[in-house]
């Protein structure tokens, strides 16, 4: 079984929303699919109306299929300190053509402020690893992790576009959508997610520097947050550039002509344009613009968002003992 998704861009691309089916009759939802954790999550009628504000919700009552996990909850805050929690079912969901009949649906009893304001974005599907999903007592399977053996190769692909719809596939490598090779790299899950070492980077047509660090590649981050002192290098190659903490990063004049950033993954190199990391203007005259590739100070790894993802064919490998990423120029 194989299957492909649409991914669509939200304003500045600042997420991507993939239409999903969940239960019988289905129920569409625009979920944001997201490699940086591992709960599907839905706005849902079990949650108050004052925290809906024209996103889509799961009825699982109008569901067939549903079936409630009785005693089952869930909680889960991401890096940016926005939250949800609710209760589970399990139902039919079907993304791209791909379908699996037990899935546990997260409803959202409760969001945080960031969710409910966002209006196109009816909750998430994670794709990180289920060792990470926060169903208490008993932790649930990502999507993926249910249908990876019914799939024709257990992996699935990110192909995310600058401005434009882009596509998840899975069960299959699309060889129209990439040139070249497929340069793969080792994946450690041990914290969850797909994690890997970047073997260095480069500054527009500046010498690669081969300092590795590690970094986890992540479709539900919006930006690249990298270490501190690659960022520093980058942005003093920008006139007029500063770090600027009540915008919360490095921010310059949007006339800017941003030198591009080259990653290393292995032997191989790949380019994120510099019109890529002219992420949005900060004011409303559109002089002053944010930078698309900021610290990962606190953190403790870097996070390779969709800035970095969309210059790429990016290949989610669990077919073999060790889970791997591919990187593929398009
Ligand atoms: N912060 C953060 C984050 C992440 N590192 N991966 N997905 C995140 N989301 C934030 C809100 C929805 C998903």
């Amino acid at each position: 079984d194989s299957g492909s998704a649409r991914a669509s861009p939200e304003q500045y691309d600042i997420q991507y929303l993939t239409p999903v089916e969940i239960g019988t009759p289905p129920q569409t939802l625009n979920l944001d699919v997201d490699s940086g954790s591992s709960d599907l999550w839905v706005f849902s009628t079990e949650m108050p109306a004052s925290s809906v504000k024209g996103q889509a919700q799961y009825d699982p009552s109008k569901s067939s299929t549903a079936k409630r996990v009785q005693d089952a909850t869930w909680n889960i805050t991401y890096g940016d300190n926005s939250y949800s929690e609710g209760i589970v079912y399990k139902d039919v969901v079907n993304v791209g053509g791909v379908s699996f009949d037990a899935q546990a649906v997260e409803a959202a009893t409760a969001v945080s402020q960031t969710f409910t304001t966002d209006a196109n974005d009816d909750g998430l599907l994670g794709l990180a690893f289920s060792t990470i999903n926060t169903v208490q007592p008993s932790q649930e399977k990502t999507f993926f992790d249910n249908v990876a053996s019914e799939l024709d190769a257990a992996l699935w692909t990110a192909d995310l576009k600058y401005h434009k719809s882009g596509c998840y596939d899975f069960g299959v490598i699309d060889d129209s959508k990439y040139t070249g090779q497929i340069t793969y790299t080792d994946v450690d899950s041990s914290d969850g997610f797909w994690m890997f070492d970047v073997s260095g980077y480069g500054i527009g047509n500046n010498t690669f520097q081969s300092t590795s660090f590690q970094g986890i590649a992540d479709t539900g981050t919006t930006l690249a947050m990298l270490p501190a002192q690659v960022v520093k290098a980058y942005y003093k190659q920008v006139r007029g550039a500063k770090l600027d903490n009540s915008q919360g990063g490095y921010v310059f004049p949007c006339q800017a002509n941003l030198p591009s950033f080259v990653y290393g993954v292995g032997n191989a190199r790949y380019e994120i344009p510099g019109q890529y990391i002219n992420y949005a203007p900060v004011d409303n005259d559109g002089t002053t613009c944010f930078g698309g590739i900021q610290s990962d100070a606190g953190i403790g790894f870097a996070i390779l968002g969709d800035i970095l993802l969309k210059s790429a064919f990016v290949v989610f490998d669990a077919s073999e003992n060790v889970p791997r990423l591919g990187f593929a120029k398009k």
